[in-house]
């Protein structure tokens, strides 16, 4: 399967000019992470692949044909987790899977929806009522009804809002082991996820990419742009965004990104959070 975004634009209207000219490729199998900052684009594009906004301008093409054409086609091999995500509170969690399920029109989903429980590591929770789930959980049973019928496209919109360092690491693995063979997509602000399991990383800021490629790629481009200082020997310096302070014993030692580091600093390996710090910092410089 293969996803390609052609110079698409989208405008909301209210006027508000929310993706300008993308263009990209999404190949299967792959696992991507779109970043980006709050109010960048990420929901709306996703929203856009599953075809639940039309764009004002541009295309995408599945496998090389328009998404208008193809998408009942689509939406029948697609899982979609978005944002805000209703789920029905009196329902148990498989009675709601089991409802997904109908709505997917899936045969013989009793399997299926045992399989998906098992996956999100629900199994315990399967008769509780959804709403006597904690905020995790119910994220969980949103990635388990995404995940049913084994859709070869999966798209998650912040998929680890609100689940706990050790299922956020049980999920990425899940994600990972699940992307060896399809499309999936997940957009997140947490550098964590994307750098421990994405093979490529699309950074986008203010409706534009300002990046697409492997995530040691991205690192690279903040090479020399990273470095360390205490800040008591700091100066003020247009240019320079710090992005951490930490306390030691010896004072705040602060890590900063700049296009041209101040000769304080000492230089640092970038992290893949430096990396996509710095790339945001020079956006917001121009
Ligand atoms: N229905 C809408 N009508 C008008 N403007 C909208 C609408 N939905 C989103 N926007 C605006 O479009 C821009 C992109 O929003 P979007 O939700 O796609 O960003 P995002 O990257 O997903 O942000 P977040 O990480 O905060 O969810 C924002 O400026 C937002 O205010």
């Amino acid at each position: 399967m293969q996803i390609e975004l052609q110079d698409l634009n989208m405008t909301y209207p209210n006027g508000k000019q929310a993706l300008q000219h993308l263009n990209l490729a999404l190949k299967a199998p792959s696992l991507i992470g779109l970043l980006g900052p709050n109010g960048a684009g990420k929901s709306t594009l996703m929203k856009l692949l599953v075809a639940a906004l039309m764009p004002t301008g541009g295309a995408i093409l599945v496998d090389g044909q328009p998404l208008a054409k193809t998408e009942h086609m689509l939406k029948s091999k697609l899982g979609y987790l978005p944002q805000d995500f209703g789920l029905f509170d009196e329902l148990t969690v498989a009675q709601f899977l089991d409802y997904m399920a109908a709505l997917k029109g899936l045969h013989d989903s009793k399997k299926t929806i045992q399989e998906v429980i098992r996956a999100v590591n629900l199994e315990e929770k399967a008769k509780a009522k959804i709403r006597t789930l904690s905020g995790g959980q119910r994220q969980r049973v949103g990635i388990a009804q995404a995940l049913l019928g084994n859709p070869p496209f999966l798209i998650f919109d912040e998929p680890t809002v609100g689940l706990d360092p050790e299922e956020r690491i049980h999920f990425r693995n899940l994600f990972s082991r699940t992307a060896q063979d399809r499309l999936v997509l997940l957009s997140t602000h947490i550098i964590e996820d994307v750098q421990s399991v994405c093979n490529q990383i699309v950074v986008i800021d203010h409706g534009k990419v300002l990046f697409t490629g492997t995530p040691e790629k991205l690192i690279q481009t903040a090479v020399g742009h990273v470095g360390a200082f205490w800040e008591r020997d700091a100066k003020q310096e247009q240019g320079l965004h710090i992005t951490a302070r930490v306390n030691t014993s010896q004072g705040i030692r602060c890590r900063a990104v700049a296009d041209r580091l101040p000769t304080y600093a000492k230089v640092e390996e970038p992290s893949l959070e430096d990396a996509y710090l710095y790339l945001i910092s020079r956006e917001a410089a121009q």
